[in-house]
């Protein structure tokens, strides 16, 4: 298993762009993977988004709030049956905020920058749950559908994954790889909001099956659309 042996560091890869490791505790995680798996059944079912040149993404998602599919959010799930997909919970936008706060207003620590986005002024109206089965990736991309600049929150469990986190006028370099475990935390944010990012593979069998996720990797991130 990675990132066992030796605790991890903080680290602040790019102005805006803070990887906090092992930022949730195992019964938050649980309660996380618990709530993926009721919302990979319904009311709009996880599927693999299908690209614009008619190939699946071959990572698996569900969306809350918003439906996306690339490259836009609508509120009908017109893609998978047509439902309309669950809310956003509370305690995900609560969440939310803890995780700003936390990446951007610790005093002294990588990446404090409190003048980037107000936690309370941060009310994610959409979340992208991913499931990575073994083998599944996610090429470069920028993360500009949304019509707000709000950072995104994103939260790892089960499997670590090598997350390519790069810059904002190119998919090549320079871009940083950070193993992103279970747990962690990663924020982008300010003049890193969109950056190119992608995630080149996962590393199966890292997963610690405690976390209620024995094989795979999930991904959830928070943003917030600007749509009304
Ligand atoms: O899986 C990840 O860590 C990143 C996911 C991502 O970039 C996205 O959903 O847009
Ligand atoms: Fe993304």
């Amino acid at each position: 298993m990675t990132g066992t042996l030796f605790p991890r560091d903080r680290s602040e890869p790019a102005p805006g762009a803070v990887h906090v490791p092992g930022w949730l505790d195992h019964s938050t995680q649980r309660g996380i993977v618990d709530a993926c798996r009721q919302w990979a059944i319904g009311p709009v079912p996880m599927r693999a988004a299908v690209l614009p040149g008619g190939h699946p993404m071959s990572v698996q998602t569900v969306c809350l709030g918003w439906h996306w599919q690339p490259y836009k959010y609508t509120r009908t799930a017109d893609d998978a049956g047509g439902g309309r997909v669950a809310d956003v919970p509370d305690w995900l936008v609560q969440l939310g905020r803890r995780a700003l706060a936390e990446a951007y207003a610790a005093p002294g620590q990588a990446g404090y920058a409190p003048e980037i986005w107000k936690p309370e002024d941060y009310t994610p109206d959409t979340a992208l749950i991913n499931y990575y089965a073994h083998g599944a990736h996610m090429g470069m991309h920028q993360d500009k559908d949304e019509k707000s600049a709000a950072p995104v929150v994103s939260l790892s469990i089960g499997d670590t994954c090598i997350f390519r986190f790069g810059n904002t006028s190119t998919r090549t370099k320079p871009y940083t790889d950070i193993e992103l475990g279970s747990g962690d935390l990663f924020v982008f944010g300010g003049p890193s909001r969109f950056a190119y990012h992608g995630v080149p593979k996962t590393l199966p069998g890292t997963a610690d099956p405690d976390t209620g996720l024995s094989s795979g990797r999930i991904n959830i991130t928070l943003r917030m659309t600007g749509l009304q």
